[in-house]
């Protein structure tokens, strides 16, 4: 547990004549080429232009992931290396199409070559184990085509794939949502939360509560890996009630019904069931605007017995020290869907402080891009 950071306000003024001369200074063509020559000056010159190009590159690099993914080159290549001509058949592509991708995924880091056979890196063979991951590569497109127009995106001007794919934005369809909406997310949500679970389990001692309460729980995934690390630990699962009955249907294939059920609702407009000295937002806040998630905890905290926590587990801004996963990937991914935001540990505080929860406390994690966690007490 850690002292929560807190968002420093505006920095120090660092405007004034040496800001402004640094600035035209390196716009300057020609003082850009004598710092790429000259050998003091060289080697940071060059890290700079590269970095540039990966950014200006970028959603190349993205979709050459894809491809890979799509064609299932990971297991192809899983037990030995394999020539172009050799997996082309197997892909349906030519064999010049073939090392063309291979090539771009050894440039990317995915596959090592090496006489002409081509492996997977460390970063290839990671993928596989990881089906979360790869099932977001294919989630992709949707978002990819959201942000195609970046400036329309923020003027909020896009009509978004990711507003219809998340049913529940802007408290759309909560209690008439049908399956055909709630599976596909619920799906993608549940293979994504191994990752999810295994931080938050390692950064919180679940093991000390009775009843945890998991609200926005999707199929139950999240309840289900808890239940499995603690022995004595009870789950409820709150969610729509299109959500609710596939997580009742989940718990009830693993065996869990008598440690565990599921509660068809909106947080929104009903009460959340009582009896939990545990209760979950895992990646629900980032969802929903400033209001929305005020309202959900004061309810939380009056759900909860004096002494009872909440736990709150998602990726999060980086406040005045933004982050890629943070502010760039989910700031534009909550963009899309038209709803919420990622907010900042110390933005978390403030919101729990204000719903009247006290002994906020930061758990870090291994993966901090993955997830970031927060706990309260009510009182
Ligand atoms: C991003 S998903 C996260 C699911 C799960 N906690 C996880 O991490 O895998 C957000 C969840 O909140 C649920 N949700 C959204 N609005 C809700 C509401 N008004 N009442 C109850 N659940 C809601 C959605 O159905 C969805 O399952």
């Amino acid at each position: 547990m850690v002292a929560l950071p807190q968002d420093r306000g505006t920095p120090p003024r660092q405007g004034g004549w040496f800001y402004r001369w640094r600035t035209a200074k390196i716009a300057d063509p020609a003082f850009q080429e004598w710092a790429a020559r000259f050998p003091l000056t060289r080697p940071f010159v060059r890290k700079q232009a590269e970095a540039l190009y990966d950014l200006v590159a970028g959603f190349v690099y993205s979709q050459v992931l894809h491809a890979f993914v799509e064609l299932d080159i990971p297991r192809r290549l899983m037990t030995r290396p394999r020539s172009a001509d050799a997996l082309a058949p197997e892909i349906g592509l030519t064999p010049e199409a073939t090392r063309r991708l291979l090539q771009a995924a050894v440039a990317i880091g995915l596959c090592r070559v090496r006489h002409g056979k081509y492996r997977l890196s460390q970063m290839g063979a990671a993928l596989i184990g990881a089906p979360g991951v790869i099932e977001m590569i294919r989630h992709h497109p949707q978002f990819y085509q959201d942000v195609a127009d970046p400036v329309a995106l923020l003027r909020g001007e896009v009509d978004t794939n990711l507003s219809k794919y998340w049913g529940y934005v802007g408290g759309a369809q909560t209690h008439d949502m049908q399956e055909d909406i709630a599976a596909p997310y619920s799906a993608l949500m549940a293979v994504s939360q191994a990752m999810v679970a295994a931080e938050t389990r390692a950064a919180y001692p679940m093991d000390r509560h009775k009843v945890l309460l998991d609200i926005g729980g999707g199929e139950g995934a999240f309840v289900s890996a808890m239940l499995a690390y603690a022995p004595d630990l009870r789950g409820i699962v709150f969610d729509l009630p299109a959500v609710a009955e596939r997580a009742t249907a989940r718990l009830e294939r693993e065996g869990l019904s008598r440690r565990a059920e599921a509660t068809g609702g909106s947080f929104l407009t009903d009460p959340i069931p009582q009896g939990a000295d545990l209760i979950s937002l895992i990646r629900v806040c980032y969802d929903h605007q400033d209001d929305v998630v005020r309202a959900l905890l004061r309810k939380i905290r009056k759900a909860l017995p004096p002494g009872g926590r909440l736990l709150i587990s998602e990726p999060m801004s980086g406040g005045d020290r933004p982050t890629r996963p943070g502010d760039a990937y989910f700031g534009f991914y909550t963009a899309a869907m038209s709803t919420g935001r990622p907010r900042s540990l110390a933005e978390h505080a403030a919101n729990l402080e204000e719903a009247g929860f006290s002994d906020v406390k930061a758990h870090p994690t291994a993966q901090p891009f993955i997830t970031q966690v927060i706990s309260a007490r009510a009182d």
